[in-house]
């Protein structure tokens, strides 16, 4: 992790995961086993699914957590004959500030193509919404040596028609796919090489300064006793993180990763 003016982020991205019920519980013990200064140092967000949005939403409000949230998924379009579909505008009503885009899964099960990501990306942006834009290569692209190159390619069509200043809110997440759910992480190094590659080509497309403020997280089988070394380096400002968020115990250590780093 750089020493710059990007503040470390660890989204917890529970996918199909607790209904609203559960999603209350998590979120308070996750909020009481973090103090002011902990996460005003490493921005905390969780990322349920939609039918839990408006119980974090009353949670984290009532009580005044400082805890952020955010949805999955959203549709390109603002409203209309969409149905099964949630809209910006919709996720912007209930607090959101982030919104997961391109997430492999959707990529593979919902069929999202880099034009529908890109089509996302900009509606999120419409709406206020801070879009974690996920990108990252398969084993067989891994094994050819093609990841840095597919990563880039993806990055170029989902951030397709934007403005410099549009692009420093997005998040950009590294997440190679054979490393989301299998337990086999990348090293901090194979993280450090697309992070680094991600930041450049957004430097170089929309300039030096957007690409020292964006921030470029890595996902894939992050936990507490690996996130040290993965934050250790100096592209990475954080991590989307998906088994080890659904324990608030596990997400609340990873958040503490700056106690288990040397400086
Ligand atoms: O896909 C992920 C987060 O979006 C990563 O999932 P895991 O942390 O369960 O590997």
């Amino acid at each position: 992790m750089a020493d710059t003016v990007r503040r470390p982020l660890m989204a917890g991205n529970w996918k199909m995961n607790l209904n609203h019920l559960e999603a209350i519980a998590l979120v308070q013990k996750l909020a009481f086993s973090l103090n002011e200064k902990q996460l005003t140092e490493v921005e905390t967000v969780v990322l349920p699914p939609f039918t839990d949005l408006r119980s974090v939403q009353t949670l984290i409000d009532g009580d005044k957590l400082l805890i952020g949230y955010g949805a999955q998924d959203l549709s390109p379009y603002a409203s209309g004959a969409y149905t099964g579909e949630i809209s910006g505008p919709m996720l912007a009503r209930l607090g959101c500030q982030y919104v997961v885009v391109g997430h492999s899964e959707r990529r593979a099960y919902h069929h999202e193509d880099d034009a529908t990501v890109n089509a996302k990306v900009a509606a999120a942006l419409a709406h206020g919404l801070a879009p974690i834009l996920c990108v990252g290569e398969g084993l067989e692209v891994r094994e050819a040596a093609g990841h840095v190159a597919h990563c880039s390619d993806q990055l170029d069509a989902a951030l397709k028609g934007l403005t410099a200043e549009q692009v420093e809110k997005v998040v950009i997440a590294y997440e190679p796919v054979w490393a989301i759910g299998t337990g086999k992480t990348a090293t901090p190094e194979d993280a450090q090489e697309v992070c680094g590659a991600v930041r450049e080509r957004v430097a170089e497309r929309f300039g030096k300064e957007t690409g020292e403020r964006t921030r470029v997280l890595y996902g894939g089988s992050v936990k507490s006793s690996n996130i040290a070394g993965i934050m250790a380096k100096p592209d990475v400002d954080g991590a989307l993180i998906g088994g080890a968020s659904l324990d608030a115990d596990e997400f609340a250590k990873i958040v503490r990763f700056p106690e288990h780093v040397s400086r």
